[in-house]
């Protein structure tokens, strides 16, 4: 693209040499630069993009954003001042890829617990009804059904735009986005013009990065002021009528809001709930009639995610009545309430929770068909939001027997991990045992028949993370062991 034509929208405080004629690309990463290309220094958490300006320039970039003046040769690269990286990173990005999600259907999904979920039903719902979708969160960036590794739940703001120039130029027009609490007030979606954005709930998590609830709570809002005030654009927020952060999000956009509920009236409310081993159902309200709706997915959580995906789809005139049908056939998240097959006279699942809501929320989703006792494995990372120990252990407590123990310890010592546990542990039916692998085995040691199992806080991730080195390691494999030692 001509120089003059991608920084057309940019304000820049000085500029110093003179201009490529051209730009090539646009790159964050030095090691990624190739010739004729833009770098945009950025400062990271570990280091300063700014340092790595003259590997970028040895390497063929022809034009440098920087946040100051840098030692360069000015025969080889030019430089513009700017005041913020990351605002001329989103300035550059939407004109050098030429503003792809205003064409597009695009759908953010934010909350604490319940977006990879809520995202995937989208997802795979416009699959079903024959539309074509991509789709990026924490597991990974789906191109309509060709799966791509990526680092982050949101990824950063040029990896973010070329996904949906990608979506765009394989003739995909729709695109979902899994938005983290970390991408919104880091700006990793500035530009990104969402269509219809939905909120799941609010909980404790991430108290490491946000310190307090209202400044978590206010991140997760900005996705909805940034449905904008373009009025001729049919946009929609999407809200979970019960969660007490409703009113305030509803608050943050002109545009329409959608209401969904388990527990009262709203726009899309379920009634007459019905939770089984392997399916739910219930009675979906809905503004165009009643519905007896059908699902692979269980647990209480997931009729919220159900009524969140659907209502979203609604808000871009998708009939219900299709909704309805299609999710029928749409089978449950990898690592998300996931029902082990067995053929040993218990139930076991494979859960994500890793955060009080969402463990509480798991074992209230198995109490209605329990038979004999619930035993329950709990695991939570080292080196991260460490407040939320003891309050996950107490809702851990609702099982009948627990294990505590660690999903990624990294560089935190088991017995830090398990002690901080442990302190919330509201009754003494429980074990500590820091080696996760050790600790599924003496869950599945313990169990009986009729029992219903569930491994929580790895879901689909098929490793653990120790100190900074990725080790294989399954719960579903190690209990499938066991049982077949003791079955
Ligand atoms: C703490 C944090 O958010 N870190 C993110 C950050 O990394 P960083 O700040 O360490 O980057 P850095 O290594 O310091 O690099 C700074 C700059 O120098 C550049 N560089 C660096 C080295 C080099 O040789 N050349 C070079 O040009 C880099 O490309 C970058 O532009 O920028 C990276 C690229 O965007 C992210 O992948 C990385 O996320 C890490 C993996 C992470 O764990 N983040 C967590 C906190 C996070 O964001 N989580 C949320 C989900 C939360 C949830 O809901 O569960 C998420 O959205 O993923
Ligand atoms: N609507 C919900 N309310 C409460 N808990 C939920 C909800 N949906 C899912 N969960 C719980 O949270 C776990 C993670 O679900 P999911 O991956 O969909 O959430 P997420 O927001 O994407 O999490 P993360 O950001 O950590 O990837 C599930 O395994 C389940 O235990």
């Amino acid at each position: 693209m001509k120089t003059n034509e991608c920084i057309q929208n940019l304000s820049y405080i000085k500029q110093i040499g003179s201009l490529p004629a051209e730009i090539t690309a646009l790159e964050i990463d030095s090691r990624a630069v190739t010739e004729g290309a833009a770098f945009i220094c950025q400062k990271g958490y570990t280091v300063d993009g700014h340092d790595y300006a003259g590997q970028a320039v040895k390497q063929g970039a022809r034009l440098i954003i920087t946040e100051k003046e840098l030692d360069l040769p000015a025969d080889e690269a030019a430089q513009l001042i700017v005041k913020n990286s990351s605002r001329a990173l989103a300035v550059l990005a939407d004109t050098f890829y030429g503003s792809p999600s205003e064409r597009m259907s695009v759908f953010g999904v934010t909350g604490t617990n319940g977006k990879t979920s809520v995202s995937n039903l989208i997802h795979e719902l416009i699959r079903k009804l024959n539309g074509r979708s991509a789709l990026s969160g924490t597991i990974g960036f789906d191109l309509d059904g060709d799966l791509r590794q990526s680092a982050n739940t949101t990824s950063d703001l040029l990896t973010t735009q070329r996904m949906i120039r990608t979506a765009e130029a394989e003739g995909i027009n729709n695109m979902i986005f899994e938005v983290s609490s970390h991408g919104l007030v880091e700006g990793r979606l500035w530009g990104i013009d969402f269509d219809v954005a939905v909120f799941t709930n609010l909980s404790h998590d991430h108290l490491d990065y946000h310190h307090t609830m209202e400044h978590y709570g206010y991140a997760k809002g900005l996705l909805f002021a940034q449905l904008g005030q373009d009025l001729t654009k049919k946009k929609a927020a999407v809200l979970n009528l019960d969660d007490e952060w409703f009113d305030r999000y509803a608050q943050m956009t002109p545009h329409e809001v959608i209401s969904y509920s388990m527990e009262r009236p709203a726009d899309f409310y379920a009634e007459d709930i019905q939770y089984m081993a392997d399916r739910t159902y219930y009675k979906l309200i809905s503004p165009e009639g009643e519905f007896e709706l059908e699902t692979q997915l269980l647990g209480t959580f997931n009729v919220s995610n159900t009524l969140a995906a659907i209502a979203a789809l609604y808000a871009r005139g998708y009939k219900v009545s299709d909704l309805v049908e299609a999710l029928k056939d749409i089978a449950p998240v990898s690592g998300r309430m996931q029902l082990v097959p067995t053929s040993a006279p218990l139930s076991i699942y494979i859960d994500y929770a890793h955060t009080p809501d969402a463990i509480e929320k798991a074992i209230r989703s198995v109490m209605p068909f329990k038979k004999n006792r619930i035993l329950f494995l709990i695991g939570t990372g080292g080196n991260r939001d460490k407040s939320k120990r003891p309050a996950m252990a107490q809702m851990a407590s609702l099982a009948d027997y627990v294990v505590l123990t660690t999903d990624d310890p990294r560089y935190e010592s088991y017995d830090s991990i398990t002690t901080d546990l442990e302190k919330g542990m509201l009754h003494e039916d429980y074990a500590c045992i820091g080696d996760r692998a050790a600790a599924v085995r003496h869950l599945m040691q313990q169990a009986e028949p009729d029992d219903i199992i569930i491994f929580a806080g790895k879901g689909h991730e098929d490793y653990q993370i120790i100190e900074n080195t990725k080790y294989p390691h399954s719960d579903s494999e190690i209990a499938l062991e066991v049982i077949s030692e003791r079955f």
